[in-house]
């Protein structure tokens, strides 16, 4: 096992030579318990190689578009630009950002490779241009490309009518920066309850915006240093009505782009933990006019100083606003998959590398991926990695084919929750796995993990998001309880009603042997039992809440508990699903078998987590429980035996890696010396003593 770990990286003369590795290989794997390879005929190096490729192809189905990949790789391989350099202070960094936003705007959006437009016409090109654009070093680029094409340009696109969608080519070719004003100091995941006020005034059809009180200064706006527009969200207030909150375009800069317009008022919110290089401010306006036609009228519009709407209520208005601004969040679960798998790509190539300790004190010293509470820890984060681009996949496939709304709608919140929730824990431990040269900043973690940790409050904080997945999953048992059809996202509370009235068969809670815990079949179910009966007991449970509160809010918020879990286990039964479905799908026997064992680990990893649960519910006997710890320990030896190559797998570009604990040549060493080079500069305290 040693040697295959160390064979895929190049050795180092200084310290240990081919020889000495392949004893040491011998010696330890005479200790291992499971010595078995993924592949059924453990083949060559060169054919692992193309398992690499295989796996990268699988993962990235439905968004290859090389075009796009191959043209952002040759803009981003420009070092002068592209480069992440802890040392920047903000404002270089922002200013970078900029020309990097500037760079991909002319090499990808000007030559029409990827248009604001394809949101709806073919939003696979945007999640490929994603799926490069998150795996450089420094996120700023993305939250800014982000912010000024996807939510600036998608309220424009998405909100606004025809007259709106000619700003479209000057937006996403960046000679036209906007920002997108949502959220303000007072208020963030209660949109509707924002302040900033849009007064129509019927003698010049014009909307005057004011900021009325402090509380309604709009605050962490992305984007705020450099635009010179900004889509902003403000209560409609006509005839003296509050028709509720619009989107509206109101410019804040001269077309220098530097000086204010009357009636603006701009701040910086200063340094965050990271995303320096976005440009994130407050804004106020006092009576700034605007035109009556920059409201972004499809859902709602005035004409002639009358207000009329499509949409009759004012929540479902409103909710089919917020509807439209999903690409940000779809885009947070495909960027953070990236950085789970750039996180596990630097701990695993650095594990492999690292030796500490050995079977003698004076005799040779075994890497530390060797170690099983490494395995066990970075074992279950790579089978996540794949689950999540099964799922990836998936989504990506729906948000293309747009068929089913509010199934897009679930999934997109479930998932932004989940991952964002579990790559921000699990890059805490990475950086542990990779002691202290982890914690370094050349490691690249404390921006791996900065940047992640956001995705848990932006574009929808993440208990909100899992909420509104619980509500739309009780919505929908009320709909169909009654007919006890349940369909669609439902339909395994249809397979399951039987078995969560009758009780688990105690033979089958008892059955601990390995084919019947590694059967796709067993995960399935186990997945969908947890999530039926989640779901019945998420709904007594508001209800007893609401019998005893009568109030509707309070019944909801005190059975908080439940509706999360219900969320995350509905979330996860999808998760596994699909992942199933692309394996038995999957025609390359290679693939297919590696892809297997990932399931079987991710599964079993999932319901080891969760064993209370199902050690409550009678789902498991102590005896079924112990075979499962002991069978997640067998699987996360087993594939670390190849765990070089599954990260490999992950298709990241290795131009983009910017670690020396990662890089794919494993001169470790030699990598972090490189970097850090350079001397103590002399600071004024040490000048003065000399
Ligand atoms: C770096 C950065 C960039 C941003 N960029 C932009 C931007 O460009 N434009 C923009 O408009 N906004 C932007 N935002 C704002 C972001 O969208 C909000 O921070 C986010 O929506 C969360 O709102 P909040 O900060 O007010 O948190 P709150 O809503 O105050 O939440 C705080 C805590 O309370 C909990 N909580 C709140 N309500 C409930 C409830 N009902 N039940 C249970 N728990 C609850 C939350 O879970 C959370 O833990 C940005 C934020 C950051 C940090």
């Amino acid at each position: 096992m040693v040697l295959k770990i160390m064979s895929s990286f190049k050795m180092e003369s200084s310290e240990i030579n081919a020889n000495d590795a392949f004893k040491i290989g011998k010696g330890y794997n005479e200790m291992l318990p499971f010595p078995t390879a993924i592949n059924e005929n453990p083949k060559d190096q060169t054919s692992k190689l193309s398992l690499t490729e295989k796996l990268k192809n699988w993962s990235i189905q439905g968004f290859e578009h090389h075009n796009i990949r191959d043209e952002l790789n040759r803009i981003m391989s420009d070092k002068s630009l592209f480069h992440g350099d802890v040392n920047l202070g903000k404002e270089e960094q922002r200013v970078q950002t900029l020309k990097q936003l500037l760079a991909i705007a002319q090499g990808i959006f000007d030559k029409g490779l990827v248009q604001i437009t394809d949101l709806r016409e073919d939003p696979s090109k945007i999640l490929a241009m994603m799926d490069i654009v998150s795996q450089f070093d420094d996120d700023s680029l993305m939250t800014k490309l982000i912010v000024n094409n996807f939510l600036f340009g998608a309220a424009v696109f998405n909100l606004g009518t025809e007259r709106h969608h000619k700003l479209l080519p000057e937006i996403q070719s960046g000679r036209l920066l906007g920002c997108f004003a949502m959220t303000e100091l007072g208020h963030g995941s209660n949109v509707r309850s924002l302040e900033t006020t849009a007064t129509y005034d019927p003698k010049t059809n014009e909307f005057i915006i004011n900021t009325p009180l402090r509380t309604s200064t709009k605050w962490w706006i992305g984007n705020a240093g450099h635009a010179t527009i900004s889509s902003v969200f403000a209560r409609l207030i006509i005839d003296g009505k509050d028709q509720e909150v619009h989107c509206f375009l109101v410019p804040i800069r001269k077309s220098n782009g530097i000086d204010l317009l009357p009636g603006i008022r701009i701040g910086d919110v200063g340094a965050k933990f990271g995303l320096n290089g976005v440009d994130n401010g407050w804004i106020q306006f006092e009576n700034v006019r605007i035109p009556a036609t920059n409201l972004l009228d499809r859902f709602g519009s005035v004409e002639g100083g009358v207000y009329s709407s499509p949409i009759k209520s004012p929540s479902r208005r409103f909710a089919n606003i917020l509807a439209q601004m999903i690409t940000g969040r779809i885009t947070i679960s495909f960027g953070t998959t990236r950085t789970l798998k750039s996180g596990l790509i630097i701990a695993t190539r650095y594990a492999s590398k690292r030796l500490q300790f050995g079977p003698t004190s004076t005799g040779p010293e075994i890497p530390i991926l060797s170690y099983p509470t490494h395995q066990l820890t970075i074992m279950p984060m790579i089978a996540s990695a794949y689950a999540f681009d099964a799922i990836k996949v998936y989504l990506g496939r729906r948000f293309q084919e747009r068929t089913d709304e509010a199934e897009i709608h679930v999934l997109a919140s479930g998932l932004k929750a989940m991952i964002s929730q579990y790559t921000t824990v699990s890059l805490m431990e990475l950086r542990r796995l990779c002691g202290g040269h982890g914690y370094g900043s050349y490691s690249r973690y404390g921006r791996l993990i900065a940047t992640v940790d956001v995705g848990r409050t932006f574009e929808g904080d993440n208990t909100l998001l899992l909420q509104q997945v619980a509500k739309d999953l009780l919505t929908q048992f009320k709909k169909e309880y009654s007919g006890n059809k349940f369909t669609g996202t439902l339909k395994y509370l249809g397979k399951n009603t039987s078995l969560l009235i009758s009780g688990m068969n105690p033979l089958t809670t008892m059955r601990s042997d390995d084919a019947h815990l590694l059967s796709f079949q067993f995960l399935l179910d186990s997945m969908e039992f947890r999530s039926s009966k989640l779901l019945i007991q998420s709904a007594q449970t508001v209800s007893k809440n609401y019998k005893q509160t009568k109030d509707s809010f309070a019944a909801w918020n005190q059975s908080l508990e439940i509706l999360i879990h219900l969320a995350k286990a509905h979330t996860e039964t999808v998760i596994v699903t699909k992942f199933i479905e692309s394996i038995n799908k999957e025609k390359d026997i290679e693939v297919r078998s590696t892809l297997k064992k990932l399931c079987q680990l991710y599964g079993l990893y999932i319901i080891r987590q969760d064993f209370e649960f199902f050690r409550n519910s009678n789902y498991l006997k102590k005896g079924k429980a112990k075979a499962i710890i002991k069978l997640v320990g067998q699987l996360c030896s087993e594939l670390s035996q190849n765990a070089l190559v599954l990260v490999k797998g992950f298709g990241n570009e290795e131009h983009l890696m910017e670690s020396p604990l990662g890089m794919e040549d494993g001169d470790l060493y030699e990598n972090i010396c490189k970097q850090v080079g350079g001397n103590f500069t002399r600071n004024n305290y040490l000048n003065s003593k000399l």
